[in-house]
Formats: C-alpha cells, sequence, structure tokens
C-alpha cells in the first residue's frame, strides 16, 4: 500500500513499511505556483564541514543575497545560528543577528516594534533576507517583520523546535498575539525555503519536545489514519527521538500540511482550516492561562480532546474515536485535560477566534480518523459541556 497520489508533484514515498528508503535528507515541496518553495528534511548535516550545504540550497531557493538578517532565538537557537552563519560564504555577504526572547512573550507589539527599529538600525532593504532560527514564536515573528518591513522581505524558516518544524514553519502564517486573542494581528506570508536539520532536536528540552508531538498526532487525525496507526505503533520510538521514525513523523507531517496549504493557501475554502483541528479550544486556554504558562502543544492536545468530545456528543463520530485519540496522546505524555478550564472565560474568546464567519463560531470535528468537518451552528450548551469533559 502506498500513499494515495494527491498532488501532481513527486513527493518523497514516506511510507512507513518504506522508512529506510527515507534518505538521511528529503525533500517536499510546498505547490504554491509562483511562492512554491522546498522543505528540506536533513539528518546530521549541521555536524557536516561543509555545514550541510545549506548555502547552496539558500542561493537556490533566494538567488543573489548580500545581506542576511538572522532573527534568532536567544538562548536555544545559538548553536543553531552559528552552524547557519558559517556555512554562508565569507565574502560578499553580509550578516546581522537580531536575537528575540524564547517565549510567547515575544510575540508581541512591543517586540514587533523594536524589532521593525533593529532592521532600520542594521541597513536592511529590500534585498535583504531575514532567516529566522528558532521555534514557532520566533518564526511567528520575524516571519510577520519580513512580510512588513518595506512591504516585503524574502524569508527562510529555519526552526529548531518539533512544533516549529512539523507546523508553524510551513504554510506562511505568520503574526504576533493580541492580549485578547491568538495571533490575531499577521499576514500570510509564504518563506523560500524551510531548512529542517533533526540535529537541532537532540538538546531540546523534553517537555518543548512533547509539546510538538500534539501538531503530529493532529495531522493523523485530520486527514492521514494511516499515519496515525505509525504513530500508535512507533510512539515510544518517536519519544526516545530514534532517528528513523522520528525523521519520518516529521516528512508526513510536512507532506500532510504541505498538501492542506496547497488547496486552500489563504483558508478561504475552508480546507485549510481543519489544520486548526483542537485550536479553538486550545487559543482560548492559552489566553485564558497566560501566554506562555502552557506550551502550544499542550493546550492543542487538550484542546483536541474537547473537540472530539463535542463531535462524539454531537453525533459526528464514535467513542472508539476519542478512546483512541486519548490513548495515543498519553502514550505521548501529552496532557489531556485542565483542571482550570473555565467555560465562562473561555467562551468568550473562543466568539473572536478566525474561523468565525457571519458572527457565528465554526468548529473542526472529525468524523473518523483520518476525516474531519467544519461545523458551524454548535449549541452552547455543547460546547460548554465539552470543555467540562476535560477539567
Ligand atoms: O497553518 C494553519 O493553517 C494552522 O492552523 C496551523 C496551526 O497549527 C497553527 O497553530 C496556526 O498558527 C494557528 O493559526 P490561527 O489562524 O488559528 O491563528
Amino acid at each position: 500500500m502506498s500513499i494515495p497520489p494527491r498532488s501532481e508533484t513527486t513527493q518523497p514515498d514516506t511510507h512507513p513499511s518504506r522508512l529506510r528508503s527515507l534518505e538521511s535528507s528529503t525533500e517536499i515541496t510546498v505547490e504554491l505556483g509562483l511562492r512554491s518553495y522546498p522543505i528540506s528534511i536533513q539528518s546530521g548535516a549541521t555536524s557536516r564541514t561543509d555545514k550541510m550545504g545549506f548555502a547552496s540550497r539558500l542561493a537556490e531557493a533566494i538567488g543573489d543575497c548580500t545581506h542576511v538578517i538572522l532573527i534568532q532565538d536567544a538562548s536555544v537557537a545559538a548553536s543553531a545560528g552559528q552552524a547557519i552563519i558559517e556555512s554562508l560564504p565569507h565574502h560578499g555577504v553580509r550578516v546581522s543577528i537580531l536575537e528575540v526572547a524564547s517565549g510567547e512573550a515575544s510575540k508581541s507589539t512591543d517586540r514587533l516594534t523594536d524589532l521593525w527599529g533593529e532592521l532600520l538600525a542594521c541597513g536592511t532593504d529590500r534585498r535583504s533576507v531575514v532567516i529566522a532560527v528558532g521555534g514557532g514564536v520566533i518564526g511567528d515573528l520575524a516571519g510577520f517583520a519580513a512580510a512588513t518591513f518595506t512591504r516585503g522581505l524574502r524569508f527562510v524558516q529555519v526552526p529548531t523546535t518539533l512544533l516549529a518544524m512539523v507546523d508553524s514553519s510551513v504554510g506562511g502564517k505568520t503574526g504576533i498575539n493580541l492580549p485578547g486573542g491568538k495571533n490575531m494581528i499577521g499576514a500570510f506570508w509564504q518563506p523560500h525555503l524551510v531548512w529542517i536539520d533533526t540535529d537541532f532536536l537532540s538538546t531540546l528540552p523534553t517537555r518543548e519536545y512533547v509539546s510538538g508531538l500534539a501538531e503530529v498526532i493532529k495531522y493523523g487525525v485530520i486527514e492521514d489514519a494511516e499515519f496515525f496507526e505509525f504513530l500508535e505503533s512507533n510512539i515510544a520510538a518517536i519519544i526516545r527521538r530514534d532517528p528513523e521514525p522520528t525523521r519520518l513523523a516529521i516528512a508526513r507531517s510536512c507532506q500532510s500540511k504541505a498538501r492542506v496549504v496547497a488547496d486552500d493557501e489563504l483558508e478561504t475554502s475552508g480546507r485549510r482550516a481543519i489544520l486548526n483541528y483542537g485550536h479553538t479550544f486550545a487559543h482560548a486556554i492559552e489566553a485564558t492561562a497566560g501566554y506562555g504558562a502552557m506550551l502550544h502543544g499542550e493546550a492543542v492536545a487538550i484542546g483536541m480532546q474537547m473537540a472530539a468530545s463535542l463531535s462524539v456528543d454531537l453525533g459526528y463520530c464514535d467513542a472508539g474515536l476519542l478512546t483512541r485519540q486519548t490513548a495515543l496522546l498519553e502514550a505521548a505524555e501529552l496532557p489531556r485535560s485542565w483542571p482550570e478550564a473555565d467555560p465562562a472565560k473561555m467562551i468568550p474568546i473562543m466568539a473572536r477566534d478566525k474561523k468565525v464567519a457571519h458572527g457565528k463560531l465554526r468548529f473542526v470535528l472529525p468524523e473518523s480518523i483520518g476525516s474531519v468537518k467544519l461545523v458551524g451552528d454548535v449549541p452552547e450548551e455543547n460546547v460548554v459541556a465539552a470543555i467540562q469533559a476535560w477539567i
């Protein structure tokens, strides 16, 4: 059995039974016409003497480049950033380094304003290239700075966390938070290249790594039943960060995201909204907990439980789906409940969700493993019950 061809392009074969054919370097294309770009997935590239061939891939993706601005996570990404810098040609490329503190608090209007000033101060012009090195916070913030400074700079994502590798670095959603709502200000701004080296994961703290697994499991539920089964059988090895299953999980997640984004880049048809499974609840959890108190993936795991309960309650899926999802999240050591969840606080935040259309909230609800639908007109009492089920 192989992955059914869902795109015209040749993509790497990431079927679990042919895991060994997924070499230590593979490439997936996000097909967006003139804005198409590669996701280049490497293992062990950073430690090679040619520093992973990053410079030549950058040249292919970007063309001329004489000024690079590395926007990097102040703590975690320093070594990754250093590897990137060492890979660049020593002559003819000027490198500016801008540091951003880790944590959701950096996705703020204040930090963005400072970043714009820093871009100005280091002589950024429209031929400069922004390289975001870090997790989702850095990628979202740097991407939005790139989208807006001088009306748009070319930009490259070098994700260093699992969550950023499988989700936030791909698809062009960039932005910052408002105190009352996550990612409320932003732009769709596609990168020119996503460069993943799984070696960056070796120093990632366990909690951060595990949090990224929520988004990996999400792909299985929303559109890839075969991948969900693979995860059920291999989750222990993935938690151990065994190289092959981990690389496969990353590649297969990126394929899933690339397919959905290629179908509906700007989230207009509703197809892309499926990537938001669990996020309506998750964003409200993050906002009420206070940004940074809970990691995004942790909130997504709890949000997926609430969404699946809602689906069971409304009769869109059977309870068996929830049982399998709960078991996989548990095996992945992700949280499934949040004792402080308060429907009275969460529902007003959910009402500002970006899937609201004509004043009505819409939820991504599972029908079976591998298939979800967008549902409007959900009675509030069912939403309250879904939240209360996971307190
Ligand atoms: O790429 C998408 O589309 C997603 O919805 C992926 C989500 O996992 C991601 O967290 C995204 O940033 C959420 O976007 P938002 O539109 O709900 O703010």
